[in-house]
């Protein structure tokens, strides 16, 4: 019982029982001359009490015989629950009062239930019965025990059973009664057990409708005949009430999560908490959660400030994050549902409900802290869920897009090229849910036309080996790109003259030589230098024979075509590939070049010549021979006087037929 105030709370749904008891309950303080400090419906009803009780006493209202018989009772700590016969209050029925030790807001107290008893014989009692019998609110009624016939019933019984009285006295009790005789003894014996003074029943009504009655009963004497007076308490609603709080109860107790109430004060402490509250906070038992003072289990002061004053304020605070502290002092992030309540007797309680979302919130922080990184990257990353709907786009990504768009489809008609569409959705996308990832050079499209990107499309599949996600990530590799051709460059170009050098050209060659093989096409190379190159260098200085150097492959490149090749074979020698051209073709090119060497102006030097070697290779003669002829050539074009070309033909009269000299 922990009702604070003398009258019950309607709030309370205990207390509403209690005060709807048919019998009446009283609370008296023990060792303070039984001032009374609760009492129900029924106890004020007999006792009638009206109004405010705090102050009074029981012993005024009852006679010396029973205050006698109370006190003796009290006196003898051997009786753990004494019974004590009472006549009772003038004019009202004897009662027998049940005395148990109880607790009244922490200090002692007895409970008295008053059990009412009817007059026993003696016929000057009989208009007494017959008056508390038909005007008592209770439902009653009067039963031979021989037959169980039913010999008279109150108004509230016909009220309640709903047949008239006559109906009613054409009924034996075992009509009303629908136990089978079995549960009838079983529920004697039970109630005997434990000193019931009731019985349990089920009375049938007369609308066919069956209530759980407990059944009060007591014999009384009346003209001279033996019989059963029955009081009857309709506990149908009690009953059903109870099974829900049982429910209830069991509900609360295995809730998931923490469900507390705690008091107001400044520290505050826990006055009821489920399992789960246990769990969360690491507490042995019920006992160390309740005595620890509610602020110890916050981590941070200013939160349970402020929690505290949003829930005075708004009356309730719904989900808030709150980082709280087990009893062993651990950190845990939790959802807190608090509601202020006031309790019957006005003071202010909290109760709510505890999320331990600790493991979710470290989730959601790698998440958050990988979302930050994904952001950070210039590259693009996006994840469509299986449905192929877009559900992440990194920043790089909304940059590129504006805005996330639905599908995937759509999100890559907006970023590729068509080629580069078709290649994604053809290729990559089927392969990466094949094979779980798929990479490969693709192209976004960028405000000055495409950006190559390196994209890598990754799968990921649920446990049942579903598809779950599509990840996709592409880098601008526009930039790489370009260090790459220029690595390219300067890895097969002579850096003072711009011409090709002689690996990449001896690369050129093998690919060419295959490529004429194939289509048996000509090929043919031309080897020349610059006559008296020395003194051009010892004369002007080593930088204008630099120059001469790059004005020369400068004349001669534009007199190539774009098939053609123009190597820096070594120091002033240079060398000629013309893929698909005759050793007549040749010769006529290296003819052209002379002259137009000759022609160039190489100020501040003057009259620089070259001369020339013409082979056409053929097909299965080695590199190294063609070489060796070309040599043998140009060497003949320098002992022939210089400034000229000479044809490195098997036949030697070749040069003659081509009419150079
Ligand atoms: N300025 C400059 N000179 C170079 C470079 N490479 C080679 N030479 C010079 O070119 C000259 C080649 O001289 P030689 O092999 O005697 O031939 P030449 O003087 O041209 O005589 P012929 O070829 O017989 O007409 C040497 O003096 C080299 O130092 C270069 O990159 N820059």
């Amino acid at each position: 019982m922990n009702e604070g105030n003398s009258t019950a709370s309607s709030d309370d749904d205990l207390g509403c029982l209690l005060h709807a008891l048919p019998l009446p309950v009283l609370v008296v303080q023990a060792r303070q001359d039984w001032r009374l400090r609760y009492a129900n419906g029924a106890a004020r009803h007999y006792f009638d009490l009206v109004g405010e009780i705090g102050s009074r006493s029981l012993l005024p209202l009852l006679g010396d015989a029973d205050r006698r018989s109370l006190e003796t009772a009290l006196a003898q700590p051997e009786l753990a629950a004494p019974r004590v016969p009472c006549q009772g209050v003038e004019g009202k029925a004897p009662f027998e009062a049940m005395l148990r030790r109880a607790t009244w807001q922490g200090q002692a107290a007895w409970q008295l239930t008053l059990v009412t008893l009817a007059p026993r014989a003696g016929p000057g009692n009989e208009p007494f019965f017959q008056q508390m019998f038909n005007t008592n609110p209770a439902i009653k009624l009067l039963i031979d025990p021989l037959d169980g016939r039913i010999v008279d019933a109150n108004a509230s019984a016909v009220a309640f059973y709903g047949y008239s009285l006559d109906a009613l006295r054409q009924l034996k009790i075992t009509d009303i009664n629908c136990m089978g005789p079995e549960e009838v003894r079983a529920g004697m014996a039970r109630a005997e057990s434990c000193q019931q003074l009731f019985f349990e029943y089920r009375h049938r009504l007369a609308g066919g409708e069956i209530r759980d009655v407990h059944v009060y009963s007591g014999p009384v004497c009346l003209s001279g005949r033996e019989y059963l007076h029955s009081i009857i308490v309709d506990v149908t609603d009690e009953k059903r009430y109870c099974a829900q709080l049982e429910k209830y109860n069991e509900l609360f107790h295995n809730l998931p999560v923490g469900v507390y109430r705690h008091t107001a004060d400044p520290a505050g402490h826990f006055t009821a908490a489920n399992p789960a509250m246990l769990r969360i906070f690491e507490a042995d038992s019920r006992q160390a959660l309740f005595t620890a003072p509610v602020t110890a289990f916050y981590d941070c002061p200013t939160q349970i400030h402020r929690f505290l004053v949003d829930l005075e304020r708004d009356g309730a605070v719904i989900r808030r994050p709150l980082r709280l502290r087990t009893l062993k002092g651990r950190l845990i992030h939790a959802e807190v549902t608090a509601y202020r309540q006031v309790a019957a007797d006005g003071a202010v309680e909290y109760s709510g409900i505890v999320e331990d979302v600790t493991e979710r919130y470290a989730a959601q922080v790698n998440q958050e802290r990988l979302t930050h990184l994904l952001d950070a990257s210039p590259d693009i990353v996006s994840i469509a869920d299986a449905e192929h709907r877009v559900v992440y786009l990194n920043k790089a990504g909304r940059e590129l897009l504006g805005i996330l768009p639905e599908a995937l489809s759509e999100a890559l008609a907006a970023v590729h090229p068509l080629w580069a569409r078709r290649l994604i959705q053809e290729k990559g996308i089927p392969y990466a849910i094949e094979h779980g990832h798929w990479y490969a050079e693709t192209a976004v499209l960028g405000r000055g036309g495409e950006i190559p990107v390196s994209q890598l499309i990754v799968t990921r599949r649920d446990e049942n080996g579903d598809i779950e996600s599509i990840a996709t990530i592409m880098r601008d590799i526009s930039q790489a790109k370009r260090y790459q051709a220029e690595l390219e460059y300067h890895a097969g170009h002579d850096p003072l003259t711009g011409a090709v050098n002689r690996n990449r050209f001896i690369d050129l060659l093998a690919r060419e030589r295959q490529e004429a093989r194939r289509n048996g096409r000509a090929l043919s190379l031309v080897m020349f230098d610059i006559d008296h190159f020395k003194r051009v260098n010892d004369s002007f200085g080593h930088s204008v024979g630099d120059m001469v150097l790059g004005r020369l492959v400068h004349t001669c490149s534009a007199l190539l075509r774009e098939v053609d090749v123009l190597a820096r074979w070594g120091g002033e020698e240079f060398m000629l590939l013309l893929p698909g051209t005759p050793l007549a073709g040749a010769v006529t090119l290296a003819e052209r070049l002379r002259l137009a060497v000759e022609e160039e102006d190489f100020s501040p030097v003057p009259g620089i010549t070259s001369s020339f070697g013409v082979a056409e290779l053929s097909p299965d003669e080695p590199e190294s021979q063609c070489y060796k002829r070309l040599d043998e050539a140009l060497y003949r074009a320098k002992a022939g006087g210089r400034n000229r070309v000479c044809v490195a033909d098997l036949l030697d009269d070749l040069s003659e037929k081509c009419g150079v000299r």
